[in-house]
């Protein structure tokens, strides 16, 4: 059975990256989907933007939904403190199963936990099965038509408090106008766009702070 892409970018990655070098795993997958093979990674110009918005954020506990090959998580893992930790969600089991593999080798396996499965069916999960308080930091990253729905059943959960930080991707494209629509006339929350481009390409795109202000 011929390899899927995912896998074509593990490989790459076991063959050409330093293991347990975070920085080197991201370089590594970005090489490879700019010059060889386009895959859905937030990339390296909006990569920079996660990595802001995470550092300022310096959560304690931070969720992610869309794992896909593991890159955002890499990247995401790479800059939280000792003690701090992030659980993203990814209900594909092939692309959990290469996330898995891409957070080992890149070493911070100790501050990730891959959580497979749908999110609507792990958000409500989160306090008493993966004795989660509340969140410092969500990113949004899968299905797009997901990122409204799962707000607010984030809200319904009382997974966030005040302060807690939201950050959207392909707010332009794929694009997510409902939620876009939601947020920004959700009195609850205080939004910033930061205008960027679809990973590895020319066409617009931008990420959405969210700041929930309880
Ligand atoms: O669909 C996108 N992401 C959502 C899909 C994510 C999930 O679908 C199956 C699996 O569970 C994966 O994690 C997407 C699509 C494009 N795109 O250019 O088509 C660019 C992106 O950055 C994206 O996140
Ligand atoms: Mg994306």
């Amino acid at each position: 059975m011929n390899q899927s892409k995912e896998q074509r970018i593990l490989n790459f990655v076991l063959q050409n990256a330093v293991r347990g070098d975070p920085c080197s795993v991201l370089d590594t997958i970005d090489k490879y989907c700019s010059q060889k093979e386009w895959a859905m990674n937030v990339g390296d110009e909006k990569g920079l933007i996660l990595d802001k918005t995470v550092e300022e954020a310096n959560p304690s506990v931070a969720l992610e939904l869309g794992t896909y090959c593991g890159y955002s998580a890499v990247r995401i893992a790479r800059l939280l403190k000792a003690g701090a930790y992030l659980l993203t969600v990814e209900f594909n089991p092939e692309f959990a199963a290469i996330a898995k593999q891409m957070i080992e080798f890149a070493g911070v396996q100790d501050k990730v936990k891959l959580l497979e499965g749908p999110s609507e069916e792990i958000i409500p999960q989160l306090k008493k099965k993966y004795e989660v308080d509340t969140l410092d930091f969500v990113f949004l990253d899968h299905w797009k038509d997901r990122y409204t729905p799962d707000t607010i059943l984030l809200q319904e959960c009382n997974l966030l408090r005040k302060g807690s930080v939201l950050l959207a991707d392909n707010i332009i494209f794929p694009g997510a106008p409902e939620f876009l629509n939601y947020i920004r006339n959700n009195p609850h929350f205080q939004c910033t766009n930061y205008p960027s481009h679809l990973e590895y390409m020319k066409v617009v795109d931008a990420m959405e702070k969210a700041v929930f202000l309880g």
